[in-house]
């Protein structure tokens, strides 16, 4: 690890990463603690000022293969995806995923958080403690002063460009689906926002700028007691006695935060000897503390997006997507002058959160039954999946037609798989034994079929729809009534689709060939019970060892339905105050 010459000699605490729920915790403890002084040490480089950070439209950049704010991680192939190594891009700049991710806004189910608390024995995590904390951090710009969400938070939320495909979705699907009207609220935490089609929020200002971590809570301030580094990789934890004493060279006096994400915070407590005995012998790492649930329980969202082709006239997101030059240069005219137009959206402006109705579960088949008996049947907040219409394709389009597209894109709140991410040597730069365990359990693909079911009937009946780009689906032989035909809308009252069994084995190829990450991992650092494999007690301390602390979204011990950003602020906060009392101020 290169140390630049101006980082000092001694820090009260440091953190190892530099993500969002560091740069937060960093924030509120430098502001309510100005004696002490703090260090945050960030692997990727710096976000202050950058264009590629600050407008939304370029939210697809990040994920080029050449992108240098992302760490790419790639998971040991299976068959159960179809022999592949599903890459699951991960955050690597100053802000972490907030200054790349993709904007949405969606929170969790109030029985996800009740979970950490209740099972897991995590006093003061449940709903009740973390749902006020991401009032504080917002302002809802959509709708000022509405009581479920903050009006005078750091963080921004508005609508973000919305464009009129998301009008058609939200028309058709409320006349379509039995039962599930539209609604102003899919973020009220409870079952009243579930199976409602409503507009998607995003983090993103009413001036149409990112409401990333570091411009929000760091860069527009002035600290002269936090130190924020980029470039700086970390190791791993210096431990004398029992307690961390500080990250490579630098030695603290009081605390080590790791920050470093679900991939990143596992890695580093294994290199400094936390961890499973194998995993540490295996690199030849000396044990300090013998932790075998450390980078254990990895869940993400597991996501099938489904291309179809829009009409020519549409207004999609795909003259971004291929970066056409005129394109570009009028939308950044137009967000330098107001932070108007499509440089302040990113095209995924309406949604619903599905759960099938009781009559509907028989189209699950009967490997479903049994875990909607155990997680669903007792949370009516809790939906199945997150369903909605893209305007565009958000992937490489250079080997397809310069047309319009939309898609439907399906995320699974609560996948049943759990996969691991682990140190493969103790070199700092070797990538990791990472499985991402994806589809090792047949439910997630009942789920993920009736999906693509689910969304095929909605996009059929738009009126900007054109057809299905072909090879994005699954391959249903062509005499199937399944067949992908149709070159216009629908009706509404025509008749679903039928699919037979084999038409259901190719949608299962298919979700097994293209099934992706939704960049949500969480888990790997569990706050849960040491003997029920947890990595941290509710204080975030890690066990066995003093003056060490995770906190980050690693510490969920399960999942939440919605994009983690929300979760992750509420960590973030809920960290902020514990440690700040620790150290004898008050947030
Ligand atoms: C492409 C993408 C799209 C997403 N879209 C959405 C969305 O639309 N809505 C939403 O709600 N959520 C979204 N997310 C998820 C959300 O951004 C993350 O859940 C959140 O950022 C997690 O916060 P964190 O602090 O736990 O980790 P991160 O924000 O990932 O921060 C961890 C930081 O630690 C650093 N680090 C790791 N190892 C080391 C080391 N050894 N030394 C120093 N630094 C290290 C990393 O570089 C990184 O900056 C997306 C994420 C990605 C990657």
């Amino acid at each position: 690890m290169s140390i630049p010459h101006s980082i000092q000699a001694e820090y009260d605490v440091v953190f190892a990463g530099g993500g969002a729920a560091a740069c937060i915790i960093a924030s509120r403890l430098a502001t309510a603690l100005p004696h002490l002084k703090f260090l945050v040490l960030e692997s990727g480089p710096t976000t202050k000022d950058k264009d590629e950070h600050r407008q939304p439209g370029r939210y697809l950049t990040h994920l080029l293969p050449t992108s240098t704010t992302m760490q790419f991680y790639a998971s040991t192939p299976t068959e159960n995806v179809a022999g592949r190594s599903v890459i699951v891009p991960s955050g690597r700049c100053i802000g972490g995923g907030s200054s790349v991710n993709f904007m949405l806004y969606n929170r969790p189910a109030a029985s996800d958080l009740d979970e950490w608390e209740t099972e897991y024995g995590n006093a003061g995590w449940g709903s009740k403690d973390l749902i006020p904390l991401m009032k504080k951090a917002e302002t809802y710009e959509v709708e000022p002063h509405n009581a479920t969400h903050g009006s005078d938070g750091p963080l921004k939320v508005s609508y973000g460009a919305p464009l009129d495909l998301a009008a058609q979705f939200l028309e058709i699907g409320p006349k379509f689906e039995k039962n599930r009207p539209f609604g102003d609220e899919g973020n009220g935490f409870d079952a009243a926002s579930v199976n409602k089609f409503y507009q998607m929020p995003k983090w993103i200002s009413r001036k149409g700028h990112r409401s990333d971590v570091p411009h929000h809570y760091i860069y527009n301030k002035s600290f002269d007691n936090l130190s924020v580094f980029d470039g700086c990789r970390v190791n791993r934890v210096i431990t004398e006695n029992g307690a961390a004493t500080g990250l490579e060279y630098l030695f603290d006096r009081r605390l080590v935060i790791v920050s470093a994400g679900a991939m990143g915070s596992p890695l580093i407590l294994e290199r400094s000897g936390i961890g499973k005995k194998d995993i540490l012998d295996r690199a030849g790492i000396p044990m300090v503390v013998e932790l075998p649930g450390v980078g254990e329980n990895y869940q993400d969202h597991l996501f099938v997006v489904t291309p179809y082709i829009a009409e020519p006239d549409a207004e999609t997101f795909d003259p971004i997507f291929r970066g056409d030059p005129e394109t570009w240069g009028r939308l950044l005219t137009l967000w330098a002058k107001d932070g108007s137009g499509l440089m302040g959206g990113n095209g995924v402006d309406c949604a619903i959160k599905m759960r099938p109705h009781p009559d509907e579960l028989a189209e699950l088949g009967p490997d479903f039954i049994q875990y909607w008996n155990d997680v669903f049947a007792k949370n009516p907040d809790k939906p199945l999946f997150w369903l909605s219409a893209l305007a565009g394709l958000p992937a490489d389009q250079s080997a397809l037609p310069p047309i319009k597209y939309l898609c439907s894109g399906c995320f699974l709140g609560y996948p049943t798989s759990r996969g691991h991410v682990h140190i493969a040597s103790s070199d700092l730069y070797a990538a990791p034994d990472f499985q991402c365990a994806f589809l090792s359990n047949d439910c997630d693909l009942a789920a993920l079929r009736w999906g693509y079911k689910k969304g095929r009937e909605l996009i059929r009946r738009l009126p900007s729809f054109r057809g299905a780009l072909v090879p994005g689906h699954p391959q249903f032989a062509p005499d199937s009534p399944a067949a992908l035909t149709e070159t216009g809308p629908v009706p509404l009252d025509a008749p679903k689709v039928v699919y037979s069994a084999e038409d259901d084995k190719a949608i299962d190829d298919y979700v097994r060939q293209w099934v992706a990450t939704t960049w949500h991992s969480l888990g790997t650092c569990a706050m849960k019970p040491r003997d029920r494999g947890g990595v941290v007690d509710s204080k975030l301390n890690v066990y066995g060892i003093g003056k060490l602390k995770v906190a980050d979204l690693s510490i969920p011990p399960s999942n939440v339905n919605s994009n983690t950003y929300s979760a992750a602020v509420a960590v973030a906060e809920k960290a902020a105050i514990i440690i700040a009392a620790e150290l004898g101020g008050k947030i």
